[in-house]
């Protein structure tokens, strides 16, 4: 390059989702939100009223078939259901082999020698654990590469997911079930958790619409607190709690139930399964 040639930065590649649901939804939200161009985002998905809805929110290119979608497409994210995965895959195995895309599967469990397998060997393969707050910039995502990436790549899938949330690089492919059943799968405890402490609410004699606003507008005061300052969750949980007062009742009653090992068992279940849909998957 001259000295006089102006320096432009590397245009953003073209994306295709193959899925539309619900995380690719939550993606492409984010990705639209933080000024991603529509048209360099391509969308496959068999249901008519998945497209039609995301071409409404937010002008994506939809069709109906991978094979359309993949066209002139770098990057390719892999957002089927795990159980339908080396389906889809079969259908774009020749398109793969002369394209040489980034394939980047958000799929729990499948791992990235299982998915470069079906996608006609040797394919660079990044595992992506996004999660659905991605659809207001609030994601959080565990990242896998595994040796076909070049950093180019790396960059590329670390600027997709980093559009909706902070990213972390898992040097090991086995973790990634942890990150699932933390990260991934996490958002549903919490949601699981704001049902119980509304449920509660009301039975204490307060108006649904009253508890829905406690509790959900102290599950976002709380998790500020959590990822806004820097101290452990212990220490903000001892500051609410007052000895012999309202909390430590409750505490007391989440601690004697048994709270932590449900939480683990829960976390560690959530990670045995990804390993099933793995192993379904061996040959
Ligand atoms: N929902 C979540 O919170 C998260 C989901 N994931 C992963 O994301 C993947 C998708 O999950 P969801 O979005 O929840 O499922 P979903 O069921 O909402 O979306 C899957 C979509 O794939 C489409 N589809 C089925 N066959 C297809 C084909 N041959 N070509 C193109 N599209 C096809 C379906 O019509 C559906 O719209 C899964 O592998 C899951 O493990 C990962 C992180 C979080
Ligand atoms: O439930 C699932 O299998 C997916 C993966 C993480 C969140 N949802």
């Amino acid at each position: 390059m001259s000295d006089s040639t102006p320096s432009t930065s590397p245009s953003a590649p073209i994306v295709a989702f193959i899925g539309g649901g619900n995380m690719a939804r939550s993606l492409i939200g984010g990705m639209i939100t933080r000024g991603a161009d529509p048209t360099r985002v391509r969308v496959a998905d068999p249901v008519a009223a998945v497209r039609e809805a995301l071409f409404a929110d937010f002008g994506v290119q939809v069709f109906a078939s991978a094979t359309e979608a993949v066209d002139q497409a770098s990057v390719w994210v892999l957002a089927v259901k795990p159980q339908v995965m080396r389906t889809v895959c079969a259908e774009v195995v020749d398109i793969a082999r002369n394209a040489r895309p980034l394939a980047v599967s958000i799929a729990a469990g499948l791992s990235s020698t299982q998915l470069s397998t079906w996608l006609g060997g040797d394919a660079a393969v990044i595992r992506a654990m996004p999660n659905t707050p991605s659809l207001i910039g609030a994601g959080m995502t565990g990242l896998f590469a595994n040796a076909q990436v070049d950093p180019t790549q790396r960059g590329q899938a670390e600027r997709l997911l980093d559009a909706v949330g902070p990213t972390v690089w898992i040097e090991d492919e086995a973790q990634m079930d942890a990150v699932t059943a933390v990260s991934g799968s996490g958002p549903a405890y919490v949601f699981l958790f704001a049902e119980a402490l509304q449920a509660a609410g009301i039975r204490q004699g307060l108006s649904a619409d009253t508890a829905r606003l406690l509790a959900n507008q102290t599950l976002l005061g709380a998790s500020r607190m959590l990822t806004e300052r820097d101290e452990p969750a212990a220490e903000l949980r001892r500051n609410v709690t007052s000895p012999g007062g309202t909390t430590h009742a409750a505490v007391e009653t989440f601690e004697q139930g048994g709270l932590r090992e449900l939480v683990d068992r829960a976390v560690a279940a959530a990670a045995a399964r990804g390993r099933e849909l793995s192993a379904a998957n061996d040959d």
